[in-house]
């Protein structure tokens, strides 16, 4: 089934950073086998960029690297981070990769307490940095650091000045998640309209929940790249959620994604496994109860076309459809639970029945279908004995 409104369509790239800021979050250190695994079924997804790693970081981040780049480099493109500082950079290129993602931030706060630097000189390191990289051949993505909290005038500078340099692709980082989608859309027009038809690309963080809004937002104002995490794992409250950002760039709006969407619920359960970070059970597109249903008119319309209370069908993302059984339950669904396990009873008889689940259920216990088998049996024998 195709987007649910047309759009026009254009394709949108997907940068996946799990490996990279979804890995920095406080807790999660994977080994390099493990990050190997989730970088090979990143590219069986169909993600167009993998950020590997920070190379520079360490002995581990370094060989992590080269090994993904072995691995999947054949596949899809694999990008390493890097300060703004010819030590990283050189390091970055001798893991033998063909992209690297500068950074160096150009907010105020970032450089009066981080950096210590001025404009002039922030503005400086960013051209002698990107055009050290393209120097060598690389493939550069430039990505001013909280760019959101910059003054406009200055970031602006900052990204002609990274293009001007050669820089391949830009990025807007949203670093601190401050935006809301409709001053995202601002911005990032404005960094569009300077890009000299350069990709523009978004990187949101989660602290307000917006990570994903943004980032749609972002690409409606004209990037085509967006910074994703599997399960939205990242710094602080997170990044935006690779699931969440295809699923609403290909169905809301009918962008083109390369994404094998029928695999985002294997690879989020991997990613989760992993890293030991478990998915909220009412995480959209990938969370257990993202397609579960137990209230009586939601079953019962189900039952009838899923698409009454589903926009979309799980098994288009690899998800599964639950039906429950409780205090919630309606007739109809009890009803196709039943017969689904050969037992057929009258209306009234099904009426005892889901009057004693009711029950059963209100006493705070979780009723299955066993429960519910149980009691249909109980009541249709006593009719028999009748
Ligand atoms: C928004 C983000 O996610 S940014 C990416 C964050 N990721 C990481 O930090 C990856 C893991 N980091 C590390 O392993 C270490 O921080 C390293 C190896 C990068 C640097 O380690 P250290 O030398 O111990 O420095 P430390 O981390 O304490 O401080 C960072 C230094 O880099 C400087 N710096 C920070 N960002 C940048 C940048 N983009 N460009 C240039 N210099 C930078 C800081 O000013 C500070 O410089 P100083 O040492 O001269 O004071
Ligand atoms: C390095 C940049 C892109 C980043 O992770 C951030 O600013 O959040």
């Amino acid at each position: 089934m195709g987007c649910l409104f047309f759009v026009n369509s254009k394709k949108v790239r997907i940068f996946d950073t799990t490996l990279r800021d979804g890995e920095q979050a406080p807790g999660i250190d994977l080994t390099m086998e493990q990050k190997v695994r989730i970088a090979k079924q990143l590219a069986d997804l169909g993600v167009d960029v993998i950020e590997a790693g920070f190379p520079a970081a360490s002995e581990g981040e370094f060989e992590a690297t080269k090994k993904i780049l072995d691995e999947v480099g054949d596949k899809v493109e694999v990008i390493g981070l890097s300060r703004a500082v010819k030590q990283d950079i050189d390091r970055t290129i001798d893991t033998g990769i063909a992209s690297i993602h500068v950074f160096i931030a150009t907010s105020d706060i970032h450089l009066k307490y981080k950096l210590k630097m001025t404009k002039e000189q922030v503005l400086e390191r960013i051209y002698e940095s990107v055009r050290y990289a393209k120097d060598h051949g690389l493939i550069v993505e430039y990505s001013p650091e909280d760019a959101t909290r910059t003054d406009e005038e200055f970031l602006l500078k900052a990204v002609k000045t990274a293009i001007e340099a050669g820089a391949d692709r830009v990025n807007i980082p949203d670093t601190v998640g401050v935006m809301h989608p409709f001053k995202f859309y601002d911005l990032i027009s404005k960094v569009v309209k300077v890009a000299d038809g350069k990709i523009i690309s978004v990187h949101c963080h989660n602290d307000f929940g917006l990570a994903t809004a943004n980032s749609i937002a972002g690409v409606m104002a004209g990037a085509r790249q967006v910074h994703v995490t599997v399960n939205g794992i990242g710094e602080r409250a997170g990044n935006a959620s690779l699931e969440e950002v295809v699923m609403a760039l290909k169905k809301l709006l009918g962008y083109e994604v390369g994404v094998k969407t029928y695999k985002l619920y294997e690879t989020s359960r991997l990613v989760s496994e992993l890293t030991g970070v478990p998915v909220p059970y009412f995480k959209a597109i990938v969370g257990e109860n993202a397609f579960g249903h137990e209230s009586g008119i939601h079953v019962h319309g189900v039952i009838e076309n899923p698409l009454t209370y589903e926009p979309i069908s799980p098994e288009e993302v690899g998800n599964f459809r639950r039906i429950a059984l409780g205090k919630h339950s309606g007739i109809h669904g009890l009803k196709k639970l039943l017969s689904d396990q050969g037992i057929e009873l009258t209306d009234d008889e099904l009426r005892e029945v889901l009057k004693e689940i009711k029950a059963l259920a209100e006493t705070g216990h979780k009723v299955t279908v066993d429960d519910a088998k149980a009691i249909a049996i109980k009541v249709s024998s006593k009719k028999i004995n009748a």
